[in-house]
């Protein structure tokens, strides 16, 4: 028999392709390392926090023995990993290229948005006072809190154009959209987001990590862009902030990897909507074969980086619990995939939205720290609203 017989090539699909076949119930993820879109549901992974990679290494065995192609874990986690986890391995896997020439239509201009903050902006400033005071007394040196917007349109909202304008708007994103349909749901319930954030990338041996904290918002005017960029560099308040979340990445990763390089400082990178501090942490497996050192096992011991939780950990989520009105759910945890040999993506979940029908809840968060400024981390929030508000075609509402 010829070798031809035997191996048929993998089906070549097209980004734009795998976009426009997005519908929700599906799984849809990309970045600058390719897109994947999964559909179906083979089996789900029923593990709790913690546990979760040595569950899907299993999960990952059973379902080729099945005869699942390629199969991969594909899905959501909460902030509280124990709380909520969206785990499946979908029964058909394409993957592309990433993303480029993405075409969108346009976001309705026409819809109406009625829009209602959790909690108001003041009450959210106190908050902000409140942690300032336990970074005072010595009880934290960084939480980071986050606020909600609940917006209600008058007609419901299509999640595929949703999503296409996502990746349009910034192909380079992390962008998602995630079955997360919970029981009593009126309706499908979907993840959705373009978050800047890897949480951890593997392929082989190797792993990067891309923590990212201290933030300014993107003004559109080149002059007063460099301006900002040249402030959040040189900002104490900043590069403090920064510096725990890079610290804690490295710490983490260091006791998986024989190699890591760690940057010195971090740099500026920005999105449509914001300019951020970041370090971008490589490393290289010391025992790729294990499932502790799967994309999932090590995005799961990294999580909750400091970019949305705080340190020392057990503090900041007390504090969190203490002082955020709202459960996250699926806001500040993490999305992404894991393949059978290991190797996978998973993103922070942030600048992301859960759409129910008419309805979209969306949250943003600030890293507080000495020197925080309650007014202008309403502000800071309210910039990374935008990635969402404008694709939603409701900027300016809230
Ligand atoms: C928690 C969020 O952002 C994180 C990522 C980048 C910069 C951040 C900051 O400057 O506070 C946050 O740590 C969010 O967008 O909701």
């Amino acid at each position: 028999m010829s070798i031809s017989a035997l191996v048929r090539p993998r089906p070549v699909h097209r980004a734009a392709d795998l976009l426009a076949a997005y519908l929700p119930g599906s799984f849809y993820f990309s970045s600058t390392g390719g897109t994947l879109l999964a559909d179906g549901v083979h089996s789900r992974v029923r593990a709790t926090g913690g546990a979760q990679a040595q569950a899907v290494a299993e999960a990952l065995r059973a379902a080729a023995a099945a005869g699942v192609p390629e199969p991969v874990v594909a899905g959501a986690v909460g902030f509280h990993p124990a709380a909520e986890t969206g785990l499946v391995v979908p029964s058909v896997v394409r993957r592309a290229d990433a993303p480029a020439g993405v075409r969108a239509p346009d976001a309705e201009h026409g819809t109406s948005w009625t829009v209602t903050p959790r909690p108001e902006p003041a009450r959210y400033a106190e908050s902000v006072r409140r942690a300032l005071e336990l970074i005072g007394r010595g009880d934290l040196s960084k939480v980071v809190l986050a606020r909600g917007l609940e917006l209600t349109a008058d007609t419901p909202v299509w999640v595929p154009a949703l999503l296409a304008r996502l990746v349009r708007a910034d192909p380079a994103a992390y962008a998602f959209a995630v079955d997360v349909t919970a029981p009593g749901d009126p309706a499908p319930r979907t993840l959705v987001g373009a978050s800047p954030e890897l949480l951890v990338s593997r392929r082989g041996a190797t792993v990067v990590a891309n923590p990212l904290a201290g933030s300014a918002p993107r003004s559109g005017d080149e002059a007063v862009d460099r301006e900002r960029i040249a402030r959040l560099r040189d900002s104490a308040k900043d590069l403090g902030e920064h510096a725990h979340t890079a610290a804690q990445v490295a710490e983490v990763l260091g006791k998986f990897c024989v190699d890591l390089e760690v940057p010195e400082g971090p740099e500026v990178i920005g999105t449509p909507t914001m300019w951020h501090l970041s370090t971008r942490i490589t490393g290289r497996l010391a025992d790729p074969a294990d499932p502790a050192c799967s994309a999932l096992g090590l995005a799961e011991a990294l999580h909750p980086t400091p970019a949305v939780c705080g340190v020392p950990e057990a503090g900041a989520l007390a504090a969190i619990a203490d002082l955020e009105p709202e459960e996250r759910g699926y806001f500040a945890g993490m999305v992404g995939w894991t393949g059978l040999d290991g190797d996978g993506e998973w993103a922070v979940t942030i600048r992301s939205a859960e759409v129910c029908d008419r309805t979209v809840r969306l949250f943003a968060g600030a890293g507080i720290v000495e020197g925080s400024d309650p007014d202008a981390e309403v502000a800071e929030t309210g910039a990374k609203f935008r990635t969402l508000l404008r694709a939603l075609g409701a900027e300016g509402v809230a």
